[in-house]
């Protein structure tokens, strides 16, 4: 995922003289495969490619604006990557379903940094046993249908605390895209490894940095064959820094478990309950399993659980509330429905949930329009074909998720937020649908989807039971600033500031 900051860009300019003389000089890496049909794209500048077509523009708005350009499939060469975008539903059906088994791993990106401990969690696992045990191990002690439905009493304890915490600011405004995320990273936490994060808010400001660097296009990734720019670059140099202060939390956590887990003869997390880091413990310590957990591999996956969990559900979550506050009509009326369904109940519990229809379609259109990844990147293991074009084995292919949910032939209106669409619609995001795919599709299929909204919906339903909402500091709807920060999760630029007051109508 790509950013093109002003700072990087300047940074960038000044090396590419140095580039141009050395690719000149040593003619390194003559571009292969001249002989194949590539999709169609922008004309292409000698040594950079495309590269300057990324600056100036979020990343995912630019391949957008190229996508309607250039067709369901296009390429772009950036620096020396090369890339394939996916823009159509069609396209994306035989990229993630056809050809499933060509594009079933995520391209290793970004190389050699060490937030993914040298890509040893799920995400950057290639597809094969390893990647097998550590997604079956996930699975079952953490973001199954069953786990999560065990971890109900954490979600609705945390929740509770966030509406006491609201109540007691009686009207006065606050930064409720900072309740969320501390919301969201407690729960993953207490379900992970039976606590909450210690170093809770370091973290998750380390998690908006890091995302925000990683995302970031830096020139040592697109001239990957050119060694020495890796010592001159400042996004990895500011990088390492953030992975380094990851790591001391990460470590502080794994010890803290392990002397908990020893006090209590070998468990330590979720009462009554296995937990997922006890798993991966006991996994590292049986010999049995075929292959050797490492702790990298473990602070790797706790990495990329606690951030998966935090990130993308506060994401959508803020936007939700955002597009909420932007449309006072569907507010009411997903209230109306809450206040209905609920009857007087003095707070929201997962069985209520069932019957939340409007709720449900407010969650699916905010995911349609604002999903957290916008652009799902696989890399092909073989040379291939898709719509008819040639694609090179070493190219990335991003699935436009954010082009597919406004594909005029599939949304009418797709900039509206309309959430009624889809109350007589079968489409759902379990990714079977290639119109609608937030969370991807297949084997490699988000793990986190049910673990996700259970928590979005909990959250989601006791804020609009129990509160009236308007936007701080006497914004009206229409002055709401809905920028996005590319990240890791695409998530609002600014946050959120609002006033809750105890809600007047229905009868919570
Ligand atoms: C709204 C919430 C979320 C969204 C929109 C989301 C989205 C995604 C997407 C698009 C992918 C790539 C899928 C593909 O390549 O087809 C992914 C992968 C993944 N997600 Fe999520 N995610 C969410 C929540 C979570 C949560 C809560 C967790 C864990 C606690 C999680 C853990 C993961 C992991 C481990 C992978 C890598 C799977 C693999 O490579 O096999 N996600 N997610």
């Amino acid at each position: 995922m790509l950013q093109f900051s002003a700072f990087s860009f300047i940074l960038s300019s000044s090396l590419f003289l140095l580039i141009l003389i050395y690719k000149v000089i040593f003619n390194r890496h003559a571009t292969k495969g001249s002989n194949l049909k590539l999709p169609p794209g922008p004309k292409k500048l000698p040594v950079i490619g495309n590269l300057h077509q990324m600056i100036g523009e979020l990343p995912h708005h630019r391949l957008y604006r190229l996508g309607k350009m250039y067709g369901p499939v296009f390429y772009l060469q950036v620096g020396e990557l090369p890339f394939v975008i996916i823009t159509t539903p069609e396209a994306a059906e035989e990229v993630l379903k056809t050809q499933e088994f060509t594009f079933l791993d995520h391209p290793p990106y970004p190389p050699n940094q060490t937030t993914s401990y040298e890509n040893s969690n799920i995400f950057f696992t290639p597809y094969g046993e390893f990647w097998r045990q550590l997604r079956k191990i996930c699975m079952r002690e953490l973001l199954g249908v069953k786990s999560v439905r065990s971890f109900k009493s954490i979600r609705e304890d945390e929740v509770s605390n966030v509406i006491k915490y609201i109540e007691s600011l009686s009207g006065l405004p606050f930064n409720l895209s900072e309740r969320i995320s501390a919301c969201m990273n407690r729960v993953v936490s207490k379900a992970f490894f039976g606590d909450a994060c210690k170093q809770q808010d370091e973290f998750i400001a380390l998690l908006h940095e890091g995302s925000s660097l990683a995302s970031r296009l830096d020139i040592a990734e697109v001239f990957p064959s050119l060694k020495f720019l890796r010592y001159l670059s400042w996004v990895k140099l500011k990088l390492n820094r953030v992975y380094r202060k990851y790591d001391k939390i990460l470590s502080t956590i794994l010890a803290d478990y392990k002397m908990r887990r020893e006090n209590l003869g070998g468990q330590a997390g979720v009462p009554d309950k296995k937990d997922l880091a006890d798993g991966l413990l006991r996994l590292q310590e049986s010999n049995d399993s075929g292959f050797h957990l490492t702790t990298d591999n473990i602070k790797g996956v706790i990495f990329e659980i606690i951030s998966s969990g935090t990130d993308t559900p506060s994401a959508t979550l803020e936007w939700v509330m955002s597009e909420l506050l932007m449309n006072p009509r569907v507010m009411a009326k997903a209230q109306n429905e809450i206040r209905r369904v609920l009857k007087g109940k003095d707070r929201v519990q997962e069985s209520d949930i069932e019957e939340l229809n409007y709720l449900k379609c407010i969650i699916k259109e905010t995911l349609r329009m604002h999903p957290p990844a916008p652009v799902i990147p696989r890399a092909p293991s073989k040379e291939c074909k898709v719509n008819g074009y040639d694609i090179p084995m070493n190219s990335r292919v991003l699935i436009h998720a954010y082009a597919l949910g406004r594909d005029p032939r599939y949304w009418t209106n797709p900039e509206k937020f309309e959430p009624e669409r889809f109350i007589e619609s079968s489409v759902d995001y379990k990714g079977l649908h290639y119109q609608l795919l937030p969370f991807g599709s297949g084997r490699r299929m988000c793990p986190g989807m049910a673990f996700g909204t259970a928590s979005i919906e909990l959250l989601l339903a006791s804020l609009l039971y129990h509160f009236d909402w308007k936007l701080a500091n006497g914004q009206t709807p229409e002055q709401l600033d809905m920028t996005e920060a590319f990240g890791l999760a695409v998530r609002r630029k600014y946050d959120l500031y609002v006033i809750a007051s105890p809600c007047t109508s229905g009868s919570a």
